[in-house]
């Protein structure tokens, strides 16, 4: 049960690896309903490794996490849905269905995720597009689209079932720095509105053209900015 007071995101000591080698440990952090976050690091530092484990696709080694109300060490199989509807992904490569209009891509994720009503999800199709700048593009096929367009219909499908948080793998990696600026906006808007994000980046400049909190893959630690000096990148 998660109250309204609790961090979204709240992490102690934790493990987490893949392949059975452990790549970041006594990881510890919380988010709050609200925050910004940015998480960093090198190639290869751990950023994926972190987020796939919030994301409940990788196990976590050990230690205690706790995302959106879910005990990930403990979490059921059936629970994982559950888990994904509150906490929203948004992916490096947008992972769009070709084949189908960006108003059919989100009734896919709808329909697989409990909704039934039509018109509820006609409306909350709607919805979404409109808190994505895309009012008018439900009956596009994505590659009618920009890659900055596509990654907003990504952004609006993890927004269907009105996350708490919402979790982006380098989602400006794939764009050119127009595109980056503009998704960011896209992110800070929605957030302005009060869903959590955390977001890893390579994109020093839009850290340093908008400031918050840096969480930092280092030598098998996370180092949080609003305790210790984060470096990688942003002298
Ligand atoms: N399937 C896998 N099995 C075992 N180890 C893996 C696997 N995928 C990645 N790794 C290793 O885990 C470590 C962390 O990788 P991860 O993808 O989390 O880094 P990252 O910080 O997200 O990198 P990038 O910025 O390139 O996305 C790397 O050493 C990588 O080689």
């Amino acid at each position: 049960m998660t109250f309204s007071n609790d961090p979204v995101l709240d992490i102690s000591g934790a493990s987490v690896g893949q392949s059975g080698q452990t790549i970041l440990e006594n990881v510890t952090f919380s988010i709050d309903k609200g925050e910004f976050v940015y998480l960093i690091g090198r190639t290869g530092s751990g950023k994926s490794t972190l987020l796939r484990t919030l994301y409940a696709e990788l196990p976590p080694h050990g230690g205690t996490l706790n995302a959106v109300g879910y005990d990930l060490s403990n979490l059921k199989r059936k629970e994982v849905p559950r888990l994904r509807r509150k906490l929203g992904i948004v992916f490096q490569d947008f992972q769009l269905f070709e084949d189908r209009s960006v108003a059919e891509n989100l009734i896919f994720v709808m329909k697989a995720t409990g909704w039934s009503d039509k018109s509820k999800m006609k409306g909350r199709v709607a919805e979404v597009l409109m808190n994505v700048g895309l009012p008018n593009s439900g009956q596009k096929m994505p590659h009618q689209l920009s890659g900055g367009e596509q990654q907003r219909v990504g952004i609006a499908r993890a927004l269907i079932n009105f996350p708490n948080i919402l979790i982006a793998d380098e989602p400006t990696g794939n764009l050119d720095p127009y595109f980056s600026e503009e998704i960011y906006e896209v992110f800070k808007d929605i957030n302005n509105k009060g869903t959590a994000v955390l977001m890893a980046t390579h994109d020093h400049h839009i850290i340093k053209r908008h400031p918050a909190r840096v969480l930092q893959c280092e030598d098998g630690r996370l180092l949080d900015s609003v305790k210790e000096k984060v470096t990688y990148g942003l002298d």
